[in-house]
């Protein structure tokens, strides 16, 4: 099996590293990896991935797997540690992996980057362990926030990592690239953040929305909870039925504040209520907003049509479609659209994503490109899953 998986894959990918080794002279880039003059993907940078057994573990390991360049070499586990990853995820079991460890029997010493893809909380003293050569990209919301009095009032426990935290980018790929490229540390933005700071940042830079009243309504797949998430996974308590929770206080607002306001360089305040979802993956955002004066629905849409027109991954639909979380499962895509709302002057933006993908994982493996050196779409140009 091993034997026919790299006939498919030196059949398959050569045609894309000779593209990828074009890109990497026209940009300049360092050439990091031997495979661009080779036939065979070499993966001779090695990454971990801490926190594997939960579902952005499991999905980055999915996307590494057609990845040239990045080989997993750890893997770790809190209960699940010992383990092997075919035991843990049965989809997985084909998969030539390490056995999933303990962070405290981690061997960090022949791996360049981890994804950190723990819990809120924990991850900060974890990281503060780790060796400083590390690349770091981590999932989790405990780097993401400036102002650690805000962590403290939103997370609900002192930050451990303060000096760690002065040195993260935040990872919304698409606005932060050239932060992020010389980055050591990213912060990845949480899902429900991404869905909405993608359209927003565009039009709060350019002054074509009002700072207020922006009124945000999200829609989430179970999976946004995570795997450790037992109860709110069980079936008889999420299917069929819809509930919204963390109403007028959810912790992903002021990360949405934080962001919003450094764009239009003004304090920016939202409403937003997020909603479970009856489905596994994938995510919706209905955002309302009220337009400067003199500008138009036209306006909104050909703006950021234009700002993300050189994008792969964020897509300004160009008819007047709404977007459906099923035309991005499983992909990096983000898709969205903008509507005129019946109230003169105001307009509403519907965005989708999938959850684990450019919410998390996607966008994970999109920042370590970029801090290693190589084109930020390795490893991300597979279609969405459909139907
Ligand atoms: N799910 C999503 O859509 C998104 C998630 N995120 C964030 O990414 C991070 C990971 O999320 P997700 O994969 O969904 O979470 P899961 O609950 O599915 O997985 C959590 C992982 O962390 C491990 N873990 C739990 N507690 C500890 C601990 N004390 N020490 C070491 N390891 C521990 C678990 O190990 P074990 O299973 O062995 O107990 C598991 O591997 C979280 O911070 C989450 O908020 C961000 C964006 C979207
Ligand atoms: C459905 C669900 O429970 N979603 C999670 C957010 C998803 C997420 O993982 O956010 P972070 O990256 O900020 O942790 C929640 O509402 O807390």
């Amino acid at each position: 099996m091993v034997a026919l998986r790299s006939i498919f894959m030196d059949g398959g990918c050569f045609s894309r590293f000779q593209d990828e080794a074009k890109l990497l002279k026209a940009r300049k880039m360092p050439v990091r990896c031997s495979v661009l003059s080779a036939q065979k993907p070499d993966k001779s940078i090695r990454v971990g991935i801490l926190g594997a057994s939960g579902y952005t573990g499991a999905e980055l390991i999915r996307f590494l797997a057609n990845h040239p360049y990045f080989g997993i070499s750890l893997m770790t586990a809190d209960r699940k540690a010992g383990q092997s990853i075919g035991s843990v995820f049965p989809h997985l079991i084909t998969k030539d992996l390490p056995d999933l460890v303990a962070v405290k029997d981690a061997d960090f010493s022949s791996v360049e980057a981890v994804f950190c893809c723990l819990p809120h909380g924990t991850t900060q003293e974890i990281i503060k362990g780790l060796p400083a050569r590390l690349k770091i990209v981590d999932l989790s919301a405990d780097f993401r926030l400036r102002d650690l009095n805000d962590y403290g009032e939103w997370y609900g426990q002192p930050h451990k990592a303060s000096e760690l935290q002065k040195e993260a980018v935040y990872g919304l790929t698409e606005i932060y690239r050239n932060k992020i490229q010389s980055a050591r540390l990213v912060a990845n933005p949480g899902c429900y953040p991404t869905t909405i700071l993608l359209p927003l940042i565009p039009l709060l830079k350019a002054n074509l929305i009002a700072l207020q009243n922006i009124v945000i309504v999200s829609n989430s797949g179970v999976s946004g909870a995570g795997r450790s998430a037992k109860e709110a996974n069980l079936y008889t308590e999420i299917s069929e039925g819809i509930f919204s929770y963390g109403i007028t206080r959810h912790r992903h607002v002021p990360e949405i504040e934080q962001e919003l306001s450094d764009a239009a360089n003004s304090r920016v305040t939202v409403s937003f209520t997020p909603t479970l979802m009856p489905m596994s993956r994938g995510m919706q955002s209905t955002i309302n907003v009220q337009m400067a004066p003199g500008v138009s629905v036209k306006d909104l849409k050909q703006h950021l049509t234009g700002f993300y027109e050189k994008e792969e991954f964020v897509v300004v639909l160009p008819n007047d479609a709404a977007p459906h979380t099923k035309y991005v499962q499983g992909s990096n895509g983000c898709h969205i659209n903008v509507f005129p709302d019946r109230i003169p002057g105001r307009a509403i933006i519907i965005s989708v994503i999938d959850n684990l993908v450019k919410g998390a994982s996607g966008q994970a493996l999109q920042n370590l490109n970029l801090m290693m050196g190589i084109p930020e779409n390795t490893g991300l140009s597979c279609m969405p899953l459909f139907p």
